[in-house]
């Protein structure tokens, strides 16, 4: 017999505790899954019940549980007014307009076109969300200023080279203002509206109507290139702006664009540079609101109005062909036979 087993009392709880051990962790565990299960099961009683009471627009501001504020759409990142400028007129407007811009609070930048490689930069626009203005004087023979010959010859080469092609700068949007005189009647204001078209030509969206600076006192639209200036720019102010609100283009009918195209008039709806958009545009500087308009688009409302024109073309000859049966059928009746009727 071993006498340890006789100093081991049997009855006593501790020992029969140890004993059953077993079973006592065995419970624990039990327990213990049990009440996970118990807390997976509230959590998601108590999600479900917040979505149902969260509504859907919130639920989708929800990171990580945590409400956050709606992200600002940014609209316009920031102005770039580029110059072009022998005597310093086109270089003072840019700055009289920085200063204007100053108090709408967005970075504004000017960048005299001398030192500014198009062939580096240009492209930058597509993407920047900036809003870029060009302020450019016309020299003798409809030339540019020195300072922006390198930018110009660059923007005519692209605008007229098919690699480049008219969605090149598409997603960029500019506004020109031309500075010149009159009295250079066939010359006048020749780069504003250059550039205005090679722009417009690579894809860029014109966000208003050209301006026209006209340093002919007895001519100038309003008294003087600086008056010109002065309305160009609350003009391109208020554009700025509404811009800014993610406002899209105003169209009035006059472009031909989508709906409004039957109704169109305007110089926009013409290519650019033609004769008859150069006489409209002159007017339209003052009397249109200015609205949006890019090559592309308007090519496209191009293709669809010369679709059209196909139709009537054909309906012509269908109506054509009626009208010589009639007469046939009239000669035949009346005792004379025409020669063209009878060729028909
Ligand atoms: C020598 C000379 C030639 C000019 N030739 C033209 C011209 O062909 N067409 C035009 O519209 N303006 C012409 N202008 C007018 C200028 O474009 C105008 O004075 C402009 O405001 C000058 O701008 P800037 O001071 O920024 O260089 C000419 C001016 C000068 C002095």
């Amino acid at each position: 017999m071993d006498p340890t087993l006789d100093t081991w009392d049997f009855s006593s709880p501790l020992i029969s505790l140890w004993i059953n051990r077993f079973y006592i962790y065995l419970g624990f565990a039990f327990g213990f899954s049990l009440w996970i299960c118990f807390q997976i099961v509230i959590r998601k009683q108590n999600k479900n019940s917040q979505e149902k009471t969260v509504p859907r627009a919130s639920q989708d501001l929800m990171t990580n549980g945590y409400i956050s504020r709606p992200k600002k759409e940014v609209f316009v990142s920031g102005v770039k007014i580029f110059y072009g400028s022998q005597t310093g007129t086109a270089k003072g407007f840019a700055t009289i307009l920085a200063e204007a811009l100053s108090s709408l609070d967005l970075p504004v930048a000017v960048i005299n076109l001398k030192d500014y490689d198009p062939d580096d930069h240009l492209a930058e626009e597509v993407t920047s969300k900036n809003v870029c203005a060009f302020l450019v004087a016309t020299y003798t023979d409809g030339q540019p200023p020195e300072s922006a010959e390198w930018f110009c010859k660059w923007l005519e080469e692209a605008a007229n080279d098919f690699r480049f092609g008219k969605t090149y700068l598409k997603g960029m949007r500019y506004a020109v203002f031309g500075l010149g005189n009159s009295v250079y009647v066939s010359h006048f204001n020749k780069v504003g509206k250059n550039v205005d078209k090679w722009l417009w030509m690579l894809g860029a969206r014109r966000v208003m109507t050209r301006g026209e600076g006209d340093g002919n006192v007895v001519k100038s639209k309003h008294g003087s290139i600086e008056a010109d200036f002065t309305a160009w720019k609350a003009k391109f102010i208020s554009r700025l702006q509404a811009l800014r609100k993610g406002e899209g283009k105003r169209c009035r009918g006059s472009c031909k664009k989508g709906k409004c195209e039957s109704s169109r008039r305007g110089s926009e709806a013409a290519e650019p540079g033609s004769h008859a958009q150069e006489e409209l545009h002159h007017r339209d500087a003052e009397e249109e609101e200015p609205f949006e308009s890019s090559s592309e688009e308007e090519s496209d409302a191009e293709d669809r109005q010369s679709r059209n024109s196909v139709v009537d073309v054909e309906d012509l000859g269908r109506i054509m062909g009626h009208v010589t049966k009639e007469k046939a059928v009239l000669g035949w009746y009346c005792g004379f036979w025409d020669e063209d009727v009878k060729m028909n």
